[in-house]
């Protein structure tokens, strides 16, 4: 099946659209439906299951940046604890720009779920056993990146090259430090086992390795006429299912 993407600068034209007057979404709205997707899909790719020993990790080390793709995770988070993960959130820089990502973190901590902050700068990678630990989520950077990328993000992304092969990283929409549209532009770069492309997938997706790396369409908020206008066809998602692996 060949799939269609839309380019960085259109997917922010899509998400201005579904926000804008006429269609009223909110983005805590769409936040909420990105972020149970994501959680969603790794239940598909990696399932707890008490009854085999070998199943039985259930961290899930949620690595959130400072924009909307680290508030995917933060949402994430809280369905995975749902879900019977146990997640814990690495959330470095805190952006004041939206002030309802502090009643995430606050909803993490309703739901008990520990919170890392600046102060784990050095100490992060204490908290990420393989043994223990079924996934990391990589809600670094989405759509909005821009390279060069500024600390402390560099150092935690070359960390998370080294523990790939160890741990597999479950990227949000764009794995973090790739060009939206040119894909990995760097010499080291994340290659994550699960990519959950958000509403349509970007040119960056089409750089996967697919001997690695399982890729999922999330985001169900679409109409069929809103995607053809923007050029694609919608996906068949099957019943109440919030992804489609594609
Ligand atoms: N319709 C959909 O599909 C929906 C998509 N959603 C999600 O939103 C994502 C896009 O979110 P976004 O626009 O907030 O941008 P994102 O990529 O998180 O990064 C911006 C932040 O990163 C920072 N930053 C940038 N470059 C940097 C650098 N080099 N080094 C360091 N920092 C850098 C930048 O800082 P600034 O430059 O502004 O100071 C800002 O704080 C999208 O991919 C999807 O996951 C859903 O939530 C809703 C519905
Ligand atoms: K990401």
């Amino acid at each position: 099946m060949s799939i269609k993407v839309v380019s960085s600068k259109l997917a922010a034209e899509i998400d201005k659209e579904l926000m804008g007057p006429h269609i009223g979404f909110t983005l805590q709205q769409l936040m909420e439906l990105a972020g149970f997707s994501v959680a969603q899909a790794i239940t598909r790719e990696f399932p707890i299951n008490k009854a085999d020993q070998s199943l039985r990790k259930k961290n899930v080390f949620v690595i959130a940046g400072p924009g909307n793709n680290g508030g995917d995770g933060l949402v994430a988070a809280r369905h995975l604890k749902l879900f019977g993960y146990n997640p814990i959130v690495y959330y470095p820089k805190r952006s004041e720009k939206q002030p309802f990502y502090k009643q995430l973190v606050n909803q993490l901590d309703f739901f008990k779920v520990p919170l890392l902050s600046q102060e784990d700068n050095d100490n992060w990678m204490d908290y990420l056993k393989e043994e223990d630990t079924v996934c990391i989520v990589d809600a670094i950077f989405g759509f909005s990146f821009k390279p060069p990328m500024r600390p402390p993000f560099q150092d935690i992304v070359d960390k998370l090259v080294e523990l790939e092969d160890k741990i597999p990283i479950v990227s949000v929409d764009i794995p973090t430090g790739w060009d939206v549209d040119q894909g990995p532009i760097t010499e080291r770069f994340i290659s994550p086992s699960l990519l959950v492309s958000l509403t349509v997938p970007k040119p960056c997706s089409t750089f996967i390795n697919k001997k690695k790396t399982s890729h999922y369409i999330g985001g169900r908020f679409i109409s069929r006429e809103f995607a053809n206008k923007f050029g694609f066809e919608p996906f068949n998602y099957e019943s109440t299912d919030q992804v489609l692996k594609i």
